[in-house]
């Protein structure tokens, strides 16, 4: 079996010489400290060593309740948001057809759509129209079971669901993936007798998407989750403790990532592809880096730019903007499909030199023309090389990831397993909406209002 591979010759020539070799002693402390669990939120690794401790039944579980939502329901809504949404719509995006959702025919898989992860009022009213006619299921996806977002969205769904299909039947195609015993989700599963499974106390939502969270709703999609755990479970031997520094690509993500920051100043990582299908994986990795680095006044902002399309809109500011970014590009090898441009005997668009060519061909020029460019202009260029988009590769790049993510984070100096910071905003948010409990908030928020207007 092949593997991902990782380039980073484009952005080490951005460092003077053997600095990211000087790295070695602090990633190889942090790779050691997420072993024997004595770093910063050492309560949250249970993501370390997932993959390799999934169990066949623990994976036939969910396959079996993934066949109940797909035998009876054309729809499954994915309420989550975050850590409890992202990996599993990032996986479902990555693999599907991009137009599968606008087939008619008879589908062999369920449509799988994602609510709960914002506070649309027109999202929803029309999430709920489309809804009307349709057999559909919810799977309801929070760790702490008590995120406004996808509670809120979470008792519409009910509702809606209970009212077209009649309490009992409805029973059949809701599940919970939640907590062991806390939260409202739970509450709710446990009262009405709803399918659950459960998230860990010790993997935090960002790191979650190959528990249930993640591969539940994957399963839903038709998509083969022994092979993607498969995956993940030999990146985390390719990770290891045990593997030299050059060899494991997280190591050396980790290095770089943080050289470019502490000497060059590259304070912005752009994620990038060249395929739309790829445009949640960057957000779900923005997630994943972004809550696990941007503490204590420290981080690298993680962006993302879906090329070639945003090389015209954002290509502009890349290649000539401020000098504090960096690009990091997934590139896929091999598509799953051919498609030749066709001969033109006018040739009035002027592209028969392209006649004969694969549309990938000039894709992966573009790609190669860019990161000349880019590095021309002074972006420096991390190239991760995926064989193709299937579910092992997948499993693959999303260990890689997080690995290199909690390395990484511990280089940096913070600890990559907590976010308190999203407190702040749900604070005001219950003060202003009078939630109970947060009286004197709401009385404090109310009366700086007033003053500031
Ligand atoms: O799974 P939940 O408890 O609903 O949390 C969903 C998400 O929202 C929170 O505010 C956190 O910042 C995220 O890390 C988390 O993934």
């Amino acid at each position: 079996m092949k593997s991902i591979s990782l380039d980073i010759t484009k952005a080490a020539q951005f460092l003077s010489e053997g600095t990211v070799k000087a790295y070695e002693p602090a990633v190889k402390a942090a790779r050691e400290a997420l072993e024997n669990g004595s770093c910063p939120g050492n309560d949250f690794l249970g993501w370390l060593h997932l993959p390799s401790e999934i169990t066949p039944d623990f994976l036939k579980e969910i396959q079996d309740c993934a066949e109940v939502l797909r035998k009876n329901c054309e729809v499954v809504v994915v309420a989550g948001i975050g850590g409890s949404y992202l990996g599993a719509r990032a996986v479902i995006e990555a693999l599907s057809n991009s137009f599968a959702w606008l087939v008619n025919d008879d589908r062999k898989n369920p449509n799988i759509l994602f609510a709960g992860n914002n506070i649309g009022e027109d999202y929803l009213a029309e999430l709920s129209e489309y809804l009307k006619n349709k057999k559909f299921g919810v799977i309801n996806i929070s760790k702490s079971g008590t995120t406004t977002e996808t509670a809120l969205t979470f008792r519409l769904l009910k509702k809606q669901c209970e009212a077209q299909r009649g309490k009992e039947e409805a029973k059949k195609v809701i599940v919970a993936v939640t907590d062991a015993c806390k939260g409202a989700a739970r509450a709710a599963a446990d009262k009405e007798g709803y399918k659950t499974f459960v998230i860990p106390d010790n993997v935090g939502g960002r790191f979650s998407v190959l528990t249930p969270v993640g591969l539940l709703p994957i399963a839903c999609a038709g998509f083969d989750i022994e092979a993607l755990v498969k995956g993940a479970a030999d990146m985390e031997k390719s990770c290891g403790t045990d593997v030299p520094f050059e060899e494991n690509p997280a190591a050396v993500y980790a290095a770089v990532r943080n050289g470019l920051y502490a000497k060059a100043g590259k304070k912005i990582e752009i994620m990038v592809n060249y395929q739309p299908k790829l445009h949640f994986i960057s957000e779900w990795w923005k997630q994943l880096f972004g809550e696990s680095e941007g503490k204590d006044n420290k981080g690298i902002f993680p962006a993302s730019c879906d090329f070639t399309t945003d090389l015209h809109s954002m290509g502009q500011w890349i290649q000539e903007g401020e000098r504090t970014i960096y690009e990091t590009v997934i590139s896929i090898e091999k598509t799953a499909k051919t498609m030749l441009f066709p001969e033109d005997e006018e040739n009035l668009d002027g592209l028969n030199f392209l006649a004969g060519k694969r549309v990938d061909e000039v894709n992966k020029m573009a790609e190669l023309g860019t990161r000349l460019a880019h590095v021309d202009g002074g972006v420096p260029n991390i190239r991760i090389s995926v064989p193709e988009l299937n579910e092992y590769y997948l499993g693959q790049l999303i260990y890689f990831f997080e690995v290199a993510c909690g390395m990484s984070g511990l280089i940096l100096g913070v600890n990559p397993f907590n976010q308190p910071g999203v407190e702040a905003y749900k604070k005001n948010m219950f003060a202003l909406l009078d939630k109970p409990g947060y009286e004197a908030d709401s009385k404090a928020i109310k009366e700086r209002l007033a003053k500031e207007n």
